[in-house]
């Protein structure tokens, strides 16, 4: 055939394939499309300056379930009734999917799609429930990071950036062992491997208006750049190869060195407890391992974990300096505990009040619509009837729930740190009325984890310094599109108080 009826051929199947498909969507009863005032535009400006007050006037105006355009798709946004079953279908709604395209985790570490689905889940699984075995160490360095970068006092210029080396030593504890705790360079890749990636990741999509894959490949290629060629310049930081070679090039040898033990004296040997060591047994063929896999399965850990809890951490001590009203409380919990030794779990557990402030933190502060989740199906039909295509982003009104007065109690658009301690819901326990965590099968595996993490930090902080803000102004969170981050324009002062003695186990 010649190339001209080739053309016309493909041409022909490509747009009855088109037509096929749009007049099969057509027969979904899709949820209402909000109305918007210019083309291909859609709701893009209102979802990214105001997206609160936008998303407001869409509930009062639609309820449970509407659509909106924005950056060239149309998303779908659900609220409390209908959020239950965008987690409880997880074989039709995909977290990781939708994700992959605001952080394309596979595509950063060069690995073929869902490659690091659930060996993390399963690991964190096991490192939750061995979490007694890791608090001592944990505890020492929180002790030693918060001596080390507060000492006698300072005032915080930048809170999110400080904590996020306040967790990252304690991680590197965890995950690759005590050994690589002073060794500043992997402190400093485990602290600002998610977020110097930031730069390109808070890019708004406007390639999306072309087309998703644009913009998902300008991400990729922005923060693609070697340590090599990336080490003199300002660029080194914003590349995700860099602190993956750093941190290979730091455990590679404490991996040689445990298949060595092991070889010598065979698997009845103890094994380290570590994340690490989790990951060698889950790869290790004999007595090799790939290095590079276990190094990206570390990094996704670190993706997940240290950013997160930094950022709920710096939060957390700003409701504290908030609230002055509720340290007094807060303050006697800690003091009672403190006997200047490390704490075991069933000591942490005691830290009631504390976890019921954590838990407020985490509802006072969740993004505004989020936990988005791609639909893989042909399509899905909501209890109510609507239905929503295959390949459509549905996304979670978050705010709404977590400010909803059935679900929360009395006064939800207040900060009260006791309300849960009153209802006795630990910060870990998930359930319709906390998503932060998401919910259902692929909840978050590392939640008690971070929630001791972030737990252990505040109560050392608590302890050891009067915390406040400048002239007692209240700190709010910032507000980007529909995510509430860290506001980081506001100081934080630390005051040392006169404390007997700050345990150093
Ligand atoms: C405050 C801190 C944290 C927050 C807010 C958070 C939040 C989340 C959320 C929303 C998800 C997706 C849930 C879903 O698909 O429905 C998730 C998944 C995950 N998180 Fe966390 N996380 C935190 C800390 C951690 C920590 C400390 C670790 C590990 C040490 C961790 C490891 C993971 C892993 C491995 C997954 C993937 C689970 C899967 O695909 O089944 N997270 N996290």
């Amino acid at each position: 055939m010649d190339p001209i009826a080739n053309l016309v051929l493909g041409l022909t199947l490509l747009i009855t394939f088109i037509w096929l498909r749009n007049s099969q969507r057509l027969k979904l009863t899709e949820p209402p499309l909000v109305p918007y005032k210019y083309p291909i535009i859609g709701h893009t400006i209102e979802f990214y300056t105001e997206n609160e007050t936008l998303i407001k006037k869409c509930r009062e105006e639609y309820g449970e379930i509407f659509s909106l355009y924005v950056f060239g798709r149309v998303i779908t946004i659900v609220g409390k009734e209908l959020c239950p079953e965008i987690f409880k279908n997880h074989e039709t709604f995909d977290f990781g999917d939708a994700h992959r395209d605001i952080f394309p985790i596979d595509d950063f570490l060069y690995r073929p799609r869902k490659f690091f689905r659930n060996v993390s889940a399963s690991t964190q699984i096991k490192v939750s429930k061995e979490f007694n075995l890791y608090t001592e160490r944990i505890q020492r360095q929180l002790i030693k990071t918060i001596d080390e970068l507060i000492g006698d006092g300072k005032v915080l210029q930048s809170p999110l950036k400080f904590f996020q080396y306040t967790i990252a030593r304690p991680m590197v504890a965890a995950m690759v062992g005590e050994e690589l705790c002073d060794d500043e360079e992997l402190i400093n890749s485990f602290a600002c491997a998610t977020s110097d990636l930031m730069t390109y990741l808070s890019i708004p999509p406007f390639l999306n208006f072309i087309h998703p894959v644009i913009h998902k490949n300008f991400i990729i290629c922005g923060t693609g750049a070697t340590a090599r060629d990336a080490r003199k310049t300002r660029k080194a930081r914003l590349s995700n190869k860099f602190h993956r070679e750093v941190i290979k090039r730091k455990v590679a040898p404490i991996i040689e060195k445990r298949m060595n033990y092991m070889k010598k004296l065979g698997d009845a040997c103890a094994p380290q407890v570590d994340m690490l060591q989790h990951f060698i047994n889950a790869f290790r063929k004999g007595y090799t391992v790939d290095v590079d896999v276990v190094t990206d399965f570390l990094i996704v850990n670190i993706f997940a974990s240290v950013h997160n809890m930094s950022t709920f951490l710096t939060f957390g001590v700003q409701e504290f300096a908030n609230h002055l009203q509720f340290q007094k409380e807060l303050l006697d919990e800690q003091e009672k505990l403190y006997d200047g030794s490390t704490y075991n779990l069933d000591q942490i557990n005691k830290m009631k009040k504390l976890d019921s402030f954590i838990r407020e933190t985490l509802r006072m502060n969740i993004h505004i619509v989020t936990l988005e989740h791609k639909t893989l199906s042909s399509h899905y039909t909501f209890s109510n009837g609507y239905q929503v295509p295959e390949g459509r982003i549905v996304y979670i009104h978050a705010q709404g729930i977590h400010y909803d007065e059935e679900l929360q109690g009395q006064n939800p658009h207040e900060f009260n740190p006791f309300r849960h301690f009153e209802r006795n819901l630990p910060a870990a326990r998930i359930d319709k009325s906390l998503i932060t965590f998401g919910l259902g099968k692929h909840a978050c595996p590392g939640r008690c984890f971070a929630i001791n993490g972030i737990k252990l930090a505040l109560h050392f902080l608590l302890l050891k310094y009067n915390i406040r803000t400048i002239n007692d102004e209240k700190v709010m969170a910032k507000i980007v599109g529909p995510y509430k981050v860290p506001n980081s324009d506001k100081r934080l002062i630390f005051e040392k108080k006169n404390l007997k003695k700050m345990a150093l186990p």
